[in-house]
């Protein structure tokens, strides 16, 4: 078949195919607005068919592979696309889904005689693949159609066209789905088992978080039986980044899906029994000024983080536990006697898997109901004596001590026992702290296993739960979130390599997957970089030197562009130069997206108020802000981390600004760029980027 008549052959299928959408859309109906239940549930059922449609509509397809089953199947073209679409009024599929099991050779198939296999809920398929082809459809219009496999025309394979044809694009201020260019290992990720803890240690660029977003979606189509939306979570560095990757869940039919930061979820769990501390005064603490090696070390966060201080935590609780049975008798009345040994034995047999806080009040209720029952058998009618056993009850069960998680938690820093284990200094601050009512975020881990261990989990426990940035979560967090889950079913996705919170999170990924066996855990890695051209990548390998933790340096996609510059200003030029070259790059227009990283909040607020006063239009980024608004901003580096900008300035690489300690920060903020990346430095060049020349 020509060129020409394979393009007029899928133009003609797909204005079929959207003609076919648009009638469905029509036959749907308007909204039901009443209240009989059963036409509110049948609504839902057509609301969501429509958003589907809606869907599949805007880009009914990406993908074709021509499939010949074995033994004995016929050719077939699976047209695949973002949502499932049956031919009006039959059970023919016009599109499958990205999720479908068939749907999976279109990924891991990269050319070859030999039969492709997918996994079906009838056990392993195999057969062999006559085509492959990758469509772009914008506006219902075919644009570009590209075959990247031809059986017995190998040589003319075009691999990658599609994928570099995306990377090369400009990026807007939200993340964007992939599903048209998924890659092969992305794709074992987003399929892997739902019942493991997956932990995924990705170079920057590698598509950890859009692959995570898209496992989501995939196990919500694979065991929709068992997963819901609403018991999955993710958790994102902050709210900024949560505004940043909302668009994502809902380009793929997913809606529901809880998105928050851990602080934020944390204290609503604690029923907001805790303020949160300011975390901009953390971060002022830590990137506003240089600190030591001995500081990051001796952290309060690292010291609290350790299953070390889980195992205090764990002693204390059981203390408490221990406290609960009275160890002397209850006596309501004369000669009636409750022995300390029942009680006991009513603990220690009776409620076993319950927590600790409902032991106890189901204790006390044990109690009660013994000495009502009682009363009753001996006939004691008389109001009086009844009144005094009562009182006697109450002030017996007063007695048996109770705990909020804050109580206990703060039991920890106090008195003798206190002073022996815990560092001087954690235990005043963290005392001082918890008596206004105001908690860290470091304390937050340990609250909420407290709380989980006392008084439980009263939603549903989570199907499923998404950990980004996951190098900056201490073991004793994991272990918190661990209580939530019946069995682990979690994505944990990081790079040690921009773990640039030293001062709470991991070393080795080993730290945390040590928290679970060897079954319930599995490790990928992602070592390509799609984000930044080949010349970033390179540049930004260099700044790490060698890798720490055992991770191999970022391998980028054959994707060439502008090298990269490294510029000394003078000082008394220095802002004068930042403005000319977002100028200049303004003025281009081959940018969307354009950020200034500065090394500190302080350092982009002079430059934001430089740019600004010059007439150029620019936002500052400041930590706790809500969103992401895309065009120019200014941002610290410790911020900038997860986004993503068409050009990036470091407005200063001097050695002044980034030291020894500071190669993870140098290495965040370059591998933000996609296209273009430049430095300035004032004064010595950091010593990071090696020789000056
Ligand atoms: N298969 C792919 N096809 C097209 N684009 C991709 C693919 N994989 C990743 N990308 C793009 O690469 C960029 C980086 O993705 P993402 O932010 O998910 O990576 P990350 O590993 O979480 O990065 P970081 O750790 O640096 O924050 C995004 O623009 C994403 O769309």
């Amino acid at each position: 078949m020509t060129v020409q008549s394979a393009y007029q052959e899928e133009k003609d299928r797909l204005a079929a195919s959207i003609q076919d959408i648009e009638s469905q859309l029509r036959a749907i109906g308007p909204r039901y607005t009443g209240d009989d239940f059963t036409e509110q549930m049948l609504d839902l059922q057509r609301e969501e068919r429509r958003q589907r449609l809606e869907i599949a509509h805007r880009e009914p397809y990406f993908g074709r592979i021509d499939f010949e089953e074995l033994p004995n199947g016929n050719q077939m073209p699976l047209y695949i696309g973002k949502a499932g679409v049956a031919k009006q009024g039959s059970n023919e599929l016009l599109v499958i889904d990205w999720r479908a099991p068939a749907a999976s050779l279109f990924y891991s198939f990269t050319g070859g005689e030999a039969p492709g296999t997918f996994d079906s809920p009838d056990g392993e398929v195999s057969g062999y693949i006559h085509l492959k082809r990758n469509f772009m459809i914008r506006q219902g219009e075919l644009v570009r159609l590209v075959d990247s496999y031809v059986r017995g025309q190998e040589e003319e394979a075009v691999t990658d066209e599609f994928l570099l044809y995306r990377l090369g694009e400009n990026k807007d201020n939200k993340l964007r789905d992939i599903v048209s260019t998924i890659q092969g290992e992305q794709d074992r990720i987003i399929r892997a088992d739902r019942a493991k803890a997956l932990f995924i240690q990705g170079v920057a660029g590698s598509g950890k978080t859009t692959v995570a977003l898209h496992r989501l979606a995939f196990l919500l189509y694979q065991y929709a039986d068992r997963m819901r939306a609403e018991r999955m979570i993710i958790f994102a560095p902050n709210r900024m980044f949560l505004d940043y990757i909302s668009g994502v869940l809902p380009e793929l039919g997913v809606g529901d899906i809880q998105q928050t930061t851990f602080s934020d979820w944390a204290v609503e769990l604690l029923e907001h029994s805790v303020r949160l501390s300011d975390p901009s005064e953390t971060m002022a603490y830590w990137f506003e000024e240089r600190r030591t090696a001995e500081e990051i070390e001796a952290a309060s966060g690292r010291w609290k983080g350790t299953m070390a201080f889980k195992a205090m935590v764990d002693e204390r609780i059981a203390a408490f536990e221990q406290s609960i049975v009275p160890t002397v008798p209850f006596s309501p009345l004369d000669r009636l006697e409750l022995s300390p040994e029942q009680m006991r034995e009513w603990y220690d047999t009776d409620y076993g898997e319950e927590t600790v806080m409902k032991k106890r009040d189901r204790l006390a209720n044990r109690i009660r109901r013994w000495f009502e029952s009682e009363l009753k058998m001996r006939g004691v009618a008389d109001k009086k004596i009844r009144a005094k056993a009562l009182t006697k009850f109450n002030a017996f069960v007063k007695k048996i001590p109770s705990f909020t998680a804050v109580q206990l938690y703060a039991s920890l820093f106090q008195g003798k026992q206190a002073a022996a284990a815990v560092p001087k200094a954690i235990a005043a601050e963290t005392s001082a702290r918890l008596k206004q009512g105001i908690a860290a975020a470091e304390d937050l881990a340990p609250l909420v296993y407290i709380h989980l261990q006392l008084y439980g989990l009263d939603k549903p426990a989570f199907d499923h739960i998404v950990i980004d940035e996951a190098q900056d979560y201490s073991p004793f967090q994991l272990e918190a979130l661990g209580l939530c889950q019946r069995t682990p079913s979690m994505t944990v996705l990081g790079d040690l390599q921009q773990g640039i919170h030293a001062y709470t999170g991991i070393q080795r990924w080993s730290e945390l997957m040590d928290l679970f066996t060897e079954e319930q855990a599995a490790f990928h890695e992602l070592n390509r970089s799609y984000r930044s051209t080949m010349e970033i990548i390179e540049f930004a390998n260099l700044i790490l030197g060698e890798m720490s933790g055992g991770v191999k340096p970022a391998v980028p996609v054959f994707r060439s562009g502008d090298p990269v510059e490294t510029v000394r200003t003078e000082e008394s030029d220095w802002l004068a130069s930042i403005d000319r070259t977002v100028r200049e790059w303004k003025t281009k227009g081959a940018y969307e997206t354009i950020s200034v990283i500065g090394r500190t909040a302080l350092e982009c607020e002079q430059i934001h108020g430089y740019l600004v006063g010059r007439g150029i239009e620019a936002s500052l980024v400041q930590s706790r802000q809500p969103s992401y608004g895309g065009g120019l901003t200014v941002v610290p580096v410790y911020l900038s981390k997860g986004l993503e900008f068409d050009a990036v300035l470091i407005a200063d690489a001097g050695e002044s600004a980034y030291g020894p300690l500071d190669a993870k920060l140098l290495y965040v903020g370059c591998t933000r760029a996609l296209h273009m990346l430049k430095l300035y430095y004032r004064g010595e060049r950091t010593s990071l980027l090696g020789e000056d020349a």
